[in-house]
Formats: C-alpha cells, sequence, structure tokens
C-alpha cells in the first residue's frame, strides 16, 4: 500500500507485540524498520531519521535500550510510543517516566488498549488508545496505526492509559485462578468490578482519571485480559490454581507476564502509600507461595462487611 504520508517508524521490540505493530503500521504503507537486540541492524541504522520510535520491550529491558538510544543522535522532533505495560522494581517509575525523562524535549506518547497481539496478527478487528499531554503527537501516532481492522482513539490522561494497563495485569492475574478453581460467572464478575475499583483507587491517587479506567485501556483491557486464555497473565493464575509453582508456570509460558512483576512493586508502593489494594495482596502472597489459591479466595471473601462505594455526599 502506498502512503502520501508515509512515516518512517522505528519499532524496538520484536517479540509478539512490537511484531504485531510493526504489521499495522507497515500494512498503512509507513517505513517500518524493527529492532531486536539479537537481530542483525544496528540500533543506530534503525533509528536513522526515524519520525516515530515506538517501544515495545518488556519493562525489564526499558532502561536499558533508553539509555543505548540516548547515546545515539535523536531528533527533537521525533515522538516516541510506549507499548510496554509494566513497573519498573527499583523505581516504580512506568515506562513513558523513563523515556520522557531520557528524551525531555521529546513529545512520548502512551499506546495501551485491549490488545492480545495473537488476534491483531489475526487481523481481527480491535481498538486501542493513544495518550499523551501533547495532543498533535497522539494524533500523529493515531493515523499512523488506524485501519479498517484497527481503531485508534486518542486521549489526554497518557498517566490512566499508561496505569490501566499495567494494573490490569494483577488482576487478569486473580482472574485466571478464578476460572481455574471454577467458581463461576458470578464470582469473575464480582473480582474483574472489584478489581476495577482497585485500579481506579490507585490510579486516583497516582494523578490518573478516574474516567480513564472505564474506557478502552481500563475496563476494556481488563475484559480481554480477564476473558482470555491467550493472555499470559490470566495463563499463569490458571495454572497456578491447577497446583504449578510459579517457576513451573513461567518456565513454560511464551513471552512476557509482566503481571507477576508489577504486583510486588505495586504492592510496595501501595503499602508505603497506605493504599488498601485486597486484590493485588492475595495475588501477591499468592505469587510468593505463602498462600494457595483457595486460601487467597477465603482471605477475600472474609474480610471485613463495608459499604461499596463511599459517596461524597456521606450516603
Ligand atoms: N503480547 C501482547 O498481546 C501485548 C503485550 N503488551 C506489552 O508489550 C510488552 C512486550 O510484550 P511481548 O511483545 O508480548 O513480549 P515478548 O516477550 O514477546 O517480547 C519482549 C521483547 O522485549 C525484548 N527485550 C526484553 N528485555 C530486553 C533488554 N534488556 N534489551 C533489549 N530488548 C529486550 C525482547 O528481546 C523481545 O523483543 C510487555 O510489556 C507487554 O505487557 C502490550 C499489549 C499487548
Ligand atoms: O496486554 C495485553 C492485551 O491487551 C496482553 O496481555 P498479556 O500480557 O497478559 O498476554
Amino acid at each position: 500500500m502506498t502512503n502520501d504520508n508515509s512515516q518512517s517508524v522505528a519499532i524496538l521490540g520484536a517479540g509478539a507485540w512490537g511484531t504485531a505493530l510493526a504489521n499495522l503500521a507497515a500494512a498503512n504503507g509507513h517505513q517500518v524498520r524493527v529492532w531486536s537486540r539479537w537481530g542483525e541492524e544496528t540500533l543506530e541504522a534503525v533509528l536513522e531519521d526515524a519520525q516515530i520510535i515506538l517501544s515495545a520491550i518488556s519493562m525489564k529491558g526499558v532502561r536499558d535500550v533508553a539509555a543505548q538510544v540516548k547515546s545515539l543522535p535523536v531528533s527533537p522532533e521525533t515522538i516516541f510510543v510506549t507499548a510496554t505495560k509494566g513497573l519498573e522494581p527499583e523505581t516504580t517509575c512506568t515506562p513513558s517516566q523513563i523515556w520522557q525523562s531520557a528524551f525531555p524535549d521529546n513529545a512520548v506518547v502512551v499506546l495501551s488498549g485491549p490488545n492480545l497481539s495473537k488476534e491483531i496478527e489475526m487481523e481481527l478487528p480491535a481498538a486501542t488508545v493513544v495518550a499523551s499531554n501533547i495532543f498533535t503527537a497522539a494524533q500523529a501516532v493515531q493515523l499512523v496505526f488506524s485501519s479498517n481492522r484497527f481503531r485508534v482513539y486518542t486521549n489526554p490522561d497518557p498517566v490512566g492509559v499508561e496505569l490501566g494497563g499495567t494494573l490490569k495485569n494483577v488482576i487478569a492475574i486473580a482472574a485466571g485462578v478464578c476460572d481455574g478453581l471454577q467458581l463461576g460467572t458470578n464470582a469473575k464478575a464480582g473480582l474483574v468490578t472489584r478489581g476495577l475499583t482497585e485500579m481506579v483507587r490507585i490510579g486516583n491517587f497516582w494523578g490518573a482519571k478516574t474516567e480513564t479506567f472505564y474506557g478502552l485501556s481500563g475496563l476494556g483491557d481488563l475484559l480481554a485480559t480477564c476473558n482470555s486464555p491467550l493472555s499470559r497473565n490470566y495463563q499463569v493464575g490458571y495454572q497456578l490454581a491447577a497446583g504449578k509453582t510459579l517457576e513451573e508456570v513461567l518456565s513454560h509460558l511464551q513471552g512476557t507476564a509482566e503481571g507477576v512483576n508489577t504486583c510486588r512493586v505495586l504492592m510496595q508502593r501501595a503499602r508505603q502509600q497506605n493504599i488498601p489494594v485486597p486484590i493485588t495482596e492475595q495475588v501477591d502472597r499468592l505469587l510468593q507461595g505463602k498462600i494457595t489459591p483457595q486460601q487467597a479466595l477465603d482471605e477475600l471473601m472474609l474480610r471485613d462487611i463495608k459499604p461499596e462505594y463511599h459517596f461524597e455526599d456521606g450516603n
């Protein structure tokens, strides 16, 4: 396909998600180059004249790759896009914070939504969100990826969009446990809905807007990952419920389940800041092998009874 507005796009990370995004941009007629740490092309060659640099590196590699990019010439006009869903253990930074601190003069856009890469590779329809403090940058990225099979919305709340995609991974592990234990549809609906409340609570604390969590990058991604065996995070929970150890599960898992590390980081930060995160807390104890899936369920069901919401008018 030819494209009069063809952009030069560098994709960093040739895993499942980087490859799917590269294919979407290439199908729209953009010039796409993909860099992988195992590939033949150098980072310098892939970045040359890039108008958009998109990172789909898993969380553990983001800071290192950002430092490598920083050592190379990058125009201040270049837009960075981050598609990673995780939190850095040492700093609790989100990926966009790492990219923005490495490139303070460049626009940074977060791309996140209900996007199971296998379905996107099968050319099934999907929607996503691109969020930035700089609206024109989000619009430019929207144009690069939008097509009749990938609907891209802009959003002005990058923190909310990024946290939605990150926090839902922990709830997806819990949802996998719920299905693995065959707890039924009512239990799953209760878990996912209270999971969303937990995500909003954390997100608000960290500066995200409530409405964003009710959109594609929050509720949307929560529904996708909590209901699909294609989700690696869901698979982790499902297999823990079958009695496997975390080590056994991770040794056979294809790709990255970011929720495992996110849960630890989130738990530490929530404790420091006194944010109640009951579901995350049980997932954390389960991942650490401190409790069984059944004990996690009992802990959640037998918490103190309380109102569903604290309304502002006191009712
Ligand atoms: N696969 C999916 O359906 C989706 C994944 N994501 C997110 O995208 C990110 C990547 O996910 P996948 O592509 O599925 O994972 P993956 O495991 O298939 O690929 C990860 C990529 O990161 C690279 N990488 C890891 N550490 C590195 C380092 N130190 N230096 C350089 N490169 C390094 C790997 O070589 C690989 O290319 C994750 O944060 C995930 O949550 C987001 C939406 C959808
Ligand atoms: O984020 C995803 C879908 O939006 C992918 O989920 P997993 O990382 O659990 O596979």
